[in-house]
């Protein structure tokens, strides 16, 4: 079978920003903005990113853990946004998290016995001596004595209570362990060995495990394959030695050039990642990467290289945030004297010098451009400034949004984004019987029906924004295929013949990528 055992589809989670008493909305933190992502079972998948742009959050909302804003979960055939309270209880039973602290999840007046046995004692478990057989085998497969049980949690060093978190996990044998930063808390010296083990259970137990990390090493050791976020998206996934072999996304290579890296051939690949992560309340528009990525796409217009791009750019976006102090540059360039008798052109090179602009940039129509702009600035017309900046310095990565595009195919980013809602739809209606499925089809297509008002290939087509044909000949096939399935109350085949035709593909969503 090739469904995967977790099919997450545009999963989103915002918080409400809010004011004053009565609690206005006046914003929302976008933590997860529309991220997909399958699992399969017996896959390790790593979610890596740095700290803020939504690992966690993600994590918690695809278990429920928290309620998602919008989205589909789709757990072995069932939609997990939609369980009641009972099917939410047998979903936690086989679907556990790892969380990072290892030391703050443990109650410290319980023996770790207790704690680890307290996951079968809640789903229903009486027979005391049953749950300590149970829980000390488990120690031993996490590499601690079954006599361990007796002792409480100050009696572990980090690491220990690690490994006991991973049992207490693993005590009503999940199907899927979600595992929060597991070793970030630990000394360094331990947490290859966590790591081990993590590998060494996901084998044995036959598990699917989504690792959550900021490290690219952590991920590298133990994942099948890599979804990379930036600020509540996903913007490439791929197989691990695929990733770190080939990034496609410059956030990604970026990430890769932050990374001390033993082998030596690979050192300084890869550019640093500078500046920080900008607020999930009011992400930049276009790609969201475009105000930190070192390969921000240059107007074709001009023969500037992507470093001194950069800095134009750094400038630009500076000048729109007002964030440039004239005032302090002036005392900074008359250099003890009377800052409003500073040389003007001192407090120009002095602005060209804070953010790394030659004296003059090579392609003379960017320089007037860029000096006419600085010219404003220290006349003091900050606004004059910003809106020069911005209308001589376009770029597509601040237009345009890229979505991710599927590697080795030529759909577009709609497209693929269409194939994924339209699949995952159809994978909560694999164990359905044919009514069903037509029921549920004639709902989802009731705008669309023909002119006899029956669900056709077309009215599926358009209820699922699906173009007839699609870019991709071969995509087009399968999703044929799929739609003729569904209307034979098929859904188990429709289902198949999409996750056998898009499997996990190596996706990522960056304007450099993009076929013309
Ligand atoms: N309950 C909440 N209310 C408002 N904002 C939140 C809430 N929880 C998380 N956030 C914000 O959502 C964003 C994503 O947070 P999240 O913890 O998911 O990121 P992360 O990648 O896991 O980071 P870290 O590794 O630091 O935990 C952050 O900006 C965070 O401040």
């Amino acid at each position: 079978m090739t469904r995967p055992l977790l099919d997450v589809e545009g999963l989103t989670k915002h918080y409400p920003v809010t004011e004053g008493v009565l609690r206005n909305e006046v914003g929302r933190v976008r933590a997860v903005d529309g991220i997909s992502f399958t699992v399969d079972r017996g896959e390790t998948l790593g979610l890596v990113g740095e700290s803020g742009c939504g690992k966690s959050t993600a994590a918690t909302t695809t278990l429920r853990l928290e309620e998602p804003t919008d989205g589909h979960v789709v757990f072995d055939g069932e939609d997990v946004t939609a369980y009641d309270d009972r099917a939410l209880k047998r979903f936690r039973r086989r679907a556990q998290m790892v969380f990072q602290d290892p030391t703050s999840s443990f109650d410290p007046r319980m023996s770790i016995g207790e704690s680890v046995a307290e996951p079968l004692r809640v789903h229903g478990m009486r027979d005391r001596e049953r749950r300590r057989r149970i829980v000390g085998d488990l120690l031993e497969r996490v590499g601690l004595d079954a006599a361990d049980m007796d002792r409480y949690p100050h009696e572990f060093s980090g690491g220990q209570k690690q490994r006991i978190g991973l049992a207490r996990a693993l005590v009503i044998n999940p199907d899927l362990v979600v595992a929060d930063e597991p070793v970030s808390a630990l000394d360094v010296s331990v947490q290859a060995d966590i790591l081990d083990l993590i590998d060494r259970l996901q084998q044995e137990f036959g598990l699917a495990i989504v690792v959550i990390s900021h490290d690219m090493g952590v991920v590298r050791e133990v994942c099948d394959r890599v979804a990379v976020m930036y600020l509540g998206e996903i913007v490439e996934t791929a197989p691990t030695e695929k990733l770190f072999e080939d990034p496609q996304h410059p956030y990604t290579r970026a990430l890769l050039g932050s990374t001390p890296v033993a082998d030596p051939r690979r050192r300084g690949q890869g550019t640093k990642l500078t500046g920080d992560v900008p607020s999930p309340s009011d992400p930049p528009p276009g790609c969201r990467f475009h105000t930190r990525c070192p390969e921000v796409i240059p107007d074709e217009d001009y023969d500037l290289d992507a470093e001194t791009w950069r800095a134009v750019l750094n400038l630009r976006l500076r000048a729109a945030s007002q964030g440039i102090d004239i005032e302090a540059v002036r005392v900074y360039a008359a250099a003890g004297d009377d800052p409003e008798a500073a040389d003007p052109e001192a407090v120009r090179a002095e602005i060209r010098e804070e953010f790394d602009l030659p004296p003059t940039l090579p392609d003379p129509r960017a320089e007037e451009a860029l000096s006419g702009a600085l010219d404003r600035l220290v006349a003091g017309d900050a606004d004059g400034a910003a809106e020069r900046l911005g209308e001589a310095f376009p770029t597509v990565c601040r237009r345009e949004r890229p979505g991710l595009v599927p590697d080795g195919t030529d759909l577009s980013a709609d497209e693929w984004a269409a194939i994924k809602e339209f699949r995952v739809w159809i994978a909560t209606l694999v164990d359905a019987d044919r009514e069903v499925v037509t029921d549920r089809l004639e709902a989802r297509c009731a705008n669309e029906t023909n002119r006899e008002g029956s669900v056709d290939r077309l009215a599926i087509r358009a209820a699922f924004r699906l173009p007839e044909p699609l870019s991709d000949s071969d995509a087009d096939r399968a999703v044929s295929a799929a739609v003729d399935s569904l209307l034979a109350g098929r859904a188990a085949d429709a289902a198949d013949e999409l996750y056998d035709a898009f499997g996990p593909l190596r996706e990522s969503a960056c304007h450099l990528n993009r076929r013309e």
